[in-house]
């Protein structure tokens, strides 16, 4: 199964567009898991146990691992979804772009040793950067178009032909780089007007919308502004709103219960604009 049909599958299953989003910051944990060797994998565990069932992709950070050294517990992470949510995709978040021979290693980072259904990229090197994922025809490339940060203007702004430069990449993974139908787009939800422009440009292809939730996008203008005609082609992600949601006291919620209640509402507030 591709990453695109089992993500078409996952929309289904779990009638949900939520992407769960894993940035494990050690410094947000309860008390109880601070200090312990494995606190990031119990931490993700719990979260994706709780969460997995409004889910339709687990989106892992790998920077909140990489910094400290825990990619041994990424791999876990990994393992663990891969044995007990087959169904769901993991999206490796990595925002890899370098040559191709370079490119070939990070594929195989993303691929092989995590064993991710898609990965994060940057466009800014070019098809050759890029060309080194799309190798690997059952995975996905997820490609930075409209970022949903602010600083995102800076470069996706420039009027290039007449045309900002996110719109030439959303055309050019459109028409050029999908030839096997493998790709995504990248487009914050903190940027409505444009993500309905990037629909407009590439008719069905998914994207993956981060910006709702911590960063304060609308959860109405984006489901209008990205959804496909029936009603899905989005991952919208939320992490922090989700993974650090603050456990109601009085109902006697943890912090994966209160996790789980965010993402419920979080998946329902997105399906109410859907049809
Ligand atoms: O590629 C991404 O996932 C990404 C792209 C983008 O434009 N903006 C963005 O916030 N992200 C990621 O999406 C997640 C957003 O996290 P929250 O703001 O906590 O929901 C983080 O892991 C970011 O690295």
């Amino acid at each position: 199964m591709t990453f695109i049909e089992k993500l078409s599958a996952a929309w289904s299953a779990n009638n949900s567009l939520l992407c769960v989003g894993l940035d494990p910051d050690v410094a947000r944990f309860p008390l109880h898991l601070q200090g312990q060797p494995d606190a990031i994998f119990t931490f993700c565990k719990e979260i994706i146990d709780a969460t997995a069932a409004t889910a339709c992709a687990f989106k892992p950070q790998i920077a909140y691992f990489s910094a400290i050294r825990a990619e041994d517990q990424l791999e876990a992470i990994c393992d663990y979804l891969r044995k007990n949510y087959p169904q769901i995709p993991i999206v490796m978040d990595a925002k890899r772009g370098d040559i191709g021979a370079t490119a070939e290693q990070y594929a195989r980072e993303a691929f092989e040793r995590y064993g991710a259904d898609a990965v994060t990229v940057s466009p800014y090197m070019g098809f050759d950067s890029v060309a080194p994922y799309l190798e690997w025809k059952d995975r996905g490339a997820i490609v930075l178009c409209r970022t949903s940060n602010a600083g995102g203007s800076d470069l996706q702004f420039l009027t290039v032909d007449g045309v900002p430069l996110y719109q030439h990449v959303a055309r050019l993974v459109a028409d050029k780089w999908n030839t096997n139908g493998q790709c995504a787009l990248v487009v914050g939800a903190t940027f409505p007007q444009e993500l309905a422009q990037v629909r407009s440009i590439i008719g069905e292809m998914p994207l993956l919308v981060p910006g709702i939730g911590a960063q304060g996008g609308d959860i109405q203008a984006t489901v209008n502004a990205g959804k496909t005609a029936n009603g899905t082609g989005m991952m919208i992600n939320s992490s922090r709103a989700i993974l650090y949601a603050k456990p109601d006291q009085a109902a006697g919620e943890d912090y994966a219960q209160a996790a789980r209640r965010v993402a419920e509402e979080t998946r329902d507030a997105i399906n109410r604009f859907r049809i």
